[in-house]
């Protein structure tokens, strides 16, 4: 495949190359839901894997014996080989033992034979499932520095800044004595600091990032959008390719998979520029927010779904509202159409009823900042859309930004499959395979431990109110920080974990806070919290990449201990929680503390919420919570599809 790439595609040439991705067709669908039911069986795939290993470990013992100078020199003649014959079998595991060898001499670390293997699933364009704490992070360096020493640019994406920023950090050492550069893609990057990132040969960036560079470009290139027109354009002069950011969609290993290509793919990625049309309708936002006070849940709207309705009685007493505005203000008012008031009331309601503050949002500096509900990360620059930022701002008492309007959108599922080679890595993939191969045909391989987990499940504690749950995590946190363990309890909101640290405040304990607030000092925090006798409150920002490196003192006191204070919208996101502890053949426990206040019963209705123990309604309410999350995601893939076939002939929406 990836040879296959470099012919078709010579890098330098072709500006912005990606692989155009026709719509499926009416069958397609139903079919690849039953190719991924009939996959292969995981053993066979292991075992294919597994047969490459000898050549790479026969080839390293030869490396090994080789002096600096002489792999330097090595190092120079695969690369003139890579080059010219593009990633043969036979190139890639010779790249393979060269990466490990250099690993081994710049950072001390060999990759150990799964970690082989799943570099071999990479490189196959297939999603490696490996546990948490395997190292993905080292895993990732194989096929990353196999196609960038062919020639081929590689982006590495992950979840957040500090993952990028951390990874790249820590395996640049390799890169750097295989010849190769390494560039960094965060928020705070100028376009400048950018372009020059995605011009190295390796690019770690995160997805929201990449994404919004990508639709950057697409307004620069306009209507030269496809990479034959954009090359034409180039030719004759009509496109300045210097003001572009990205070199193309060539290779990409995209780590945390299941988070960034169905977790966050429910809603598309939008650009958005001042708009300069319509000014913003104060008078009339505070008119709506004065009125929604007065509907009431149950009589006048409902929640269905996890989304706010108006009954008919609500759309009744509207319109008996808006009639009497009518009469007072004249057809001017605002309130004149029967959808745009109803979706006004609607907006108005999400503002008041559903958006919770230091759940959903925080306020800081005097501004309305967006908390994004899978990585508890703030979402720097994000703003809602149509006038509930600003329904928002005024309920908070704080100023009312400027409206925005739309400039490109574009989701993930359609970004990531224009990829000439995707592949992923994750520690939780194995319940959405289905769903990653019918959105991205992306196979899924679990590839086993290096060592067994010496993870103990230490059970479910019930409380039936939060007050409960509080008293008995502190007191908890308490006792196992007296015996040096280190604790780790995660919250599923900023506002839990602002009442957490309260509680542990009063009782004298020691603390460390990292949540979307207190999110300065994150390396400094994840790097103390694997002391002996730490204690650390976090929100999912430490669920996923977070490693925790134990002192010799806490290891042997018993490693690390999470405290799950909260279900999360999937299990997996609980499992990678449960995956800071008991990393690389550590000893680490989790338990779970769960309250029968927590906001995921929401989920369920009538005699589902109260029936059943607490945690059996929790799992319920999870799992229908996933089936919501996916079924969204099923509906926007399918408007993407059929949105693309009629602006096919009126123009883009990127
Ligand atoms: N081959 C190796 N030899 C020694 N240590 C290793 C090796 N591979 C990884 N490690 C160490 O294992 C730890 C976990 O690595 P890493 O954070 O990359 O795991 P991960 O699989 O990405 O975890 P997560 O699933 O939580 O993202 C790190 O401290 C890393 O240095």
């Amino acid at each position: 495949m990836t040879a296959a790439l470099l012919q078709r595609y010579p890098v330098d040439v072709l500006h912005r190359p990606e692989r155009q991705v026709p719509p499926p067709g009416a069958l397609e669908m139903p079919w690849h839901r039953i190719r991924a039911v009939c996959r292969l069986p995981g053993g066979w795939q292991r075992w294919r894997l597994r047969r490459a290993l000898p050549a790479i470990h026969r080839l390293g013992e030869r490396l090994s014996a080789l002096g600096d100078v002489a792999l330097d020199a090595y190092i120079e003649s695969l690369r003139d080989r890579l080059l010219a014959e593009g990633l043969s079998p036979r190139l890639s595991r010779e790249a393979f033992a060269t990466v490990r060898e250099v690993a081994w001499r710049e950072l001390g670390m060999a990759h150990h034979d799964v970690q082989l293997m799943g570099g071999l699933a990479l490189l196959e364009g297939k999603v490696a499932e490996m546990p948490t704490g395997e190292g993905k992070t080292l895993t990732a360096t194989l096929p990353a520095a196999t196609a960038a020493l062919a020639g081929v640019p590689v982006h590495v994406v992950t979840v957040n800044d500090y993952l990028a920023g951390r990874d790249a950090q820590a395996m640049t050492p390799i890169y750097a004595r295989l010849g190769l550069t390494v560039g960094v893609v965060t928020h705070e990057r100028s376009p400048r600091q950018r372009r020059a990132a995605y011009a190295a040969d390796i690019t770690y960036c995160t997805n929201k990032e990449l994404v919004f560079d990508y639709l950057r470009d697409g307004r620069e290139l306009g209507s030269e959008c496809t990479p034959l027109q954009a090359h034409a354009a180039s030719l004759r002069g009509a496109l300045d390719q210097h003001r572009l950011l990205l070199r193309g969609l060539h290779f990409a290993i995209v780590d945390e998979a299941d988070s960034v290509m169905l977790d966050e793919a429910r809603t598309p990625l939008i650009l958005s520029g001042p708009d300069e049309g319509e000014p913003l309708d104060i008078a009339l936002i505070d008119e709506v927010l004065t009125l929604s006070e007065r509907y009431r849940e149950g009589e006048d709207f409902v929640r269905e779904s996890g989304r706010l309705h108006l009954t008919e009685a609500g759309k009744v007493r509207l319109v008996e509202q808006a009639e009497r505005r009518l009469a007072a203000q004249g057809e001017r008012s605002g309130w004149l159409g029967k959808a745009r008031r109803e979706w006004l009331l609607q907006q108005a309601l999400v503002a008041r009823h559903q958006f919770q503050r230091d759940r959903h949002y925080l306020v800081r500096d005097g501004q309305v900042q967006i908390i994004d509900e899978h990585t508890g990360r703030v979402l720097a620059d994000r703003r809602w859309e149509r006038g509930l930022q600003q329904m928002v701002e005024r309920l908070e008492g704080c100023r009312p930004s400027e409206p925005n309007r739309t400039l490109a959108r574009l989701t993930y599922q359609r970004f990531f499959r224009r990829y000439q080679h995707l592949s992923g890595m994750t520690g939780t993939a194995c319940e959405v395979r289905g769903e990653l191969w019918w959105t991205y045909r992306l196979r899924v391989v679990s590839i086993p431990p290096h060592r067994p987990s010496r993870r103990r499940h230490l059970g479910v504690h019930a409380f039936d109110d939060d007050d409960g749950r509080w008293q008995w995590v502190a007191e908890r946190a308490a006792q196992l920080a007296a015996r040096r363990r280190p604790v780790l309890i995660a919250t599923a909101s900023l506002a839990d974990s602002e009442v957490l640290s309260r509680r542990l405040e009063a009782r004298g304990l020691e603390h460390a806070v990292l949540n979307a607030r207190q999110d300065a000092e994150e390396a400094a925090t994840v790097a103390r919290a694997g002391c002996a006798g730490a204690i650390t409150v976090a929100t999912s920002m430490a669920g996923r990449g977070t490693d925790i490196a134990l002192d010799e003192e806490a290891r042997e006191a018993g490693g690390l201990h999470v405290i799950i204070a909260g279900r999360h919208d999937a299990s997996r996101i609980d499992r990678q929680i449960a995956g800071r502890c008991a990393r690389q053949g550590d000893p680490g426990s989790v338990e779970y503390a769960l309250s029968d206040t927590d906001p995921l019963l929401d989920e369920l209705a009538g005699w589902q919420r109260h029936i059943g123990p607490l945690p059996v309604r929790l799992s319920r309410a999870q799992r229908q919570r996933e089936r919501r999350h996916a079924r969204e995601r099923a509906r926007l893939l399918d408007a993407d599809w059929r949105e693309n076939e009629l602006l096919g002939f009126s123009g883009k929406t990127e």
